[in-house]
């Protein structure tokens, strides 16, 4: 076939390094981004049977989220804008690493066993984050999509989420919306105003929000967007990219690890801020009290005020959908507890990863769904969208419940249920506040979170650990489970649990307890358990006082 003899001569330009392997992991490929020449080259390549086998257009974001900027990755994107089946990332793992003569047949391989009809068009939408290393590495990406005869759009700096909404947007033929960026901040800014059309004397004390854009493409595309937003609200983006570095001291990872402010944002008493990850697909809000005091509402709280918000609209709307909230182990327990206890709202917990999460929510009518790190959105069935829309153009019912249905209807409006999106969610939550009149310091006693502590443990091979019920037991290596239950035991209010990391090298301890204390001494205990029956390596964990 002609293009093979394409590929094989463009492949020359895009070598593998002898010897390096990858892996397809959690959220794509993801390396020092002096590894991934020939990894984009060969996505492309796979973006373009993955787009033959669907007949849709795929998407290819080239982003390392959150790692520092000398990283970049690779994340592709299914049709409906959802993330790559489970099954072609070991596809994805193959070509990766097929030495340069035997990629043909890994590609062949991959035509026979999914029997893709090779003659079928091709189309693959192309993003990028702001790295100084994603210019080369996305020319790579339209490299092996070109080499292979594929057509495809490069949409240029854009958010991860920009990228799956485009996605979806085109495999539905716009009835998602327009495919461009313009066509996302309109749908988004237009149900934004409409919502908070609903919030009386909103001051514009109230409007403002600090952001930290985390040096990366977020700010950019925040600040494309807030020309569209009619002053509905007030935003100052700190951390924009003009002088910090990416990620650096700054982003939703490191005010989520570290529970504390960012470098580069002046935060004063009562300011309301959040903070954006590297692709802007999380956030997390914070405040500092008038003690100075930092609270994190993480991603647990933002499921909360967005959970409480649906239910009370479905009840004053009249409708009968069921909505459920989708966790994962890292949860704080206090979140949990409250969702099931007082707002009564199913819970469920999943493995983590996004993709478990997003699936588990799809079983609902309507499934909210958040990692404690502040990746999350919410999806509504077809079902429950038709029945809200109905409802919404429904003559003969009475004032409290149409308007309901409108809050209801903007409400999936202004949110991406492609993924977990930054812009989007500090939408809903700003037009949430706004609605409730709730400022952020009411919104974080809605409960109390339980302290809590996260470490790293190294061991010889994290794989020894193997779990069950959702990560949170462990029934390998022997001993390892009956070992944190006793140690459990002796703390109040407390829980923990261990799992193998699935982006680093590392097994993860997490704990909490009553005191911030007790959560440090249980993490160091179960880290000590973890190193001595999981084969640690290094020096034992040291306790953190
Ligand atoms: C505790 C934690 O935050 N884990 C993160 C992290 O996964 P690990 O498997 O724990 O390394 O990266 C994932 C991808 O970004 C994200 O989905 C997940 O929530
Ligand atoms: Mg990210």
């Amino acid at each position: 076939m002609a293009q093979f003899e394409e590929v094989s001569k463009q492949s020359i330009l895009h070598p593998k390094p002898a010897g390096l392997a990858l892996q397809y992991g959690t959220a794509g490929f993801r390396s020092n981004s002096i590894h991934l020449d020939h990894i984009m080259f060969r996505m492309g390549l796979l973006a373009v049977l993955r787009s033959k086998k669907t007949k849709s257009t795929i998407g290819i974001m080239v982003t390392a989220s959150h790692n520092p900027e000398e990283d970049n990755g690779v994340k592709l994107v299914d049709p409906m804008g959802e993330m790559l089946a489970a099954t072609w990332e070991s596809y994805a793992t193959m070509l990766a690493n097929a030495e340069q003569e035997e990629l043909i047949s890994a590609l062949n391989e991959i035509i026979e066993k999914e029997g893709i009809d090779k003659s079928q068009e091709a189309s693959v939408f192309v993003g990028k984050d702001t790295r100084s290393s994603s210019a080369s590495l996305s020319q790579a990406v339209l490299d092996g999509v070109h080499a292979l005869g594929g057509h495809s759009k490069d949409y240029g700096l854009v958010t991860t989420p920009q990228l799956h909404y485009m996605v979806c947007c085109k495999n539905t033929q716009g009835k998602y919306g327009d495919a461009t960026v313009e066509g996302y901040y309109k749908k988004l800014c237009q149900a934004f105003t409409q919502l908070v059309g609903n919030a009386s004397n909103c001051t514009d004390d109230q409007k403002h929000l600090c952001v930290d854009g985390a040096n990366g493409i977020g700010a950019l595309k925040l600040r494309e967007m807030i020309s569209h937003l009619n002053k509905g609200l007030q935003v100052t983006i700190f951390n924009d990219g003009s002088k910090g570095k990416l990620n650096h001291q700054c982003g939703a990872d490191f005010v989520k690890v570290q529970q504390k402010t960012p470098t580069g944002i002046q935060v004063n008493p009562g300011d309301r801020c959040c903070s954006f990850d590297g692709d802007a697909d999380r956030i997390v809000y914070y405040f500092a009290d008038s003690q100075q005091v930092f609270h994190l509402l993480d991603g647990d709280k933002i499921a909360t005020l967005i959970s409480t918000f649906l239910k009370e609209l479905l009840i004053q709307a009249g409708l009968n959908l069921k909505i459920a909230v989708v966790q994962t182990a890292y949860a704080n327990g206090s979140s949990t507890d409250y969702l099931e206890n007082t707002m009564n709202v199913t819970v469920r917990c999943t493995k983590t990863g996004v993709k478990h999460l997003h699936h588990a929510a799809l079983e609902f009518d309507v499934g909210v769904y958040f990692e404690a790190n502040g990746h999350g959105t919410v999806l509504f069935s077809k079902a429950a969208e038709d029945k809200i829309q109905q409802l919404a153009q429904d003559s003969r019912i009475d004032d409290e419940r149409k308007r309901a249905a409108l809050m209801l209807q903007s409400t999936i409006n202004v949110i991406n249920q492609t993924v977990g999106d930054a812009l989007s969610d500090m939408l809903l939550i700003e037009a949430i506040l706004a609605i409730k009149g709730m400022t952020v310091e009411q919104w974080d006693r809605i409960y109390t979170d339980l302290p809590n502590r996260q470490l790293k443990v190294k061991v010889s091979d994290r794989r020894v650990i193997d779990t069950t019920d959702a990560e949170r037991r462990a029934v390998s290596p022997a001993g390892l489970q009956e070992a944190i239950d006793n140690l459990v035991k002796t703390y109040r209010k407390a829980r923990s649990f261990v799992r193998p990391s699935g982006t680093e090298d590392v097994v993860r301890v997490y704990a909490e307890a009553d005191t911030q204390e007790s959560a440090d001494a249980l993490a160091h205990e179960v880290s000590l358990a973890v190193y001595r029956l999981a084969g640690g390596v290094g020096e034992e964990p040291k306790p953190l006082h």
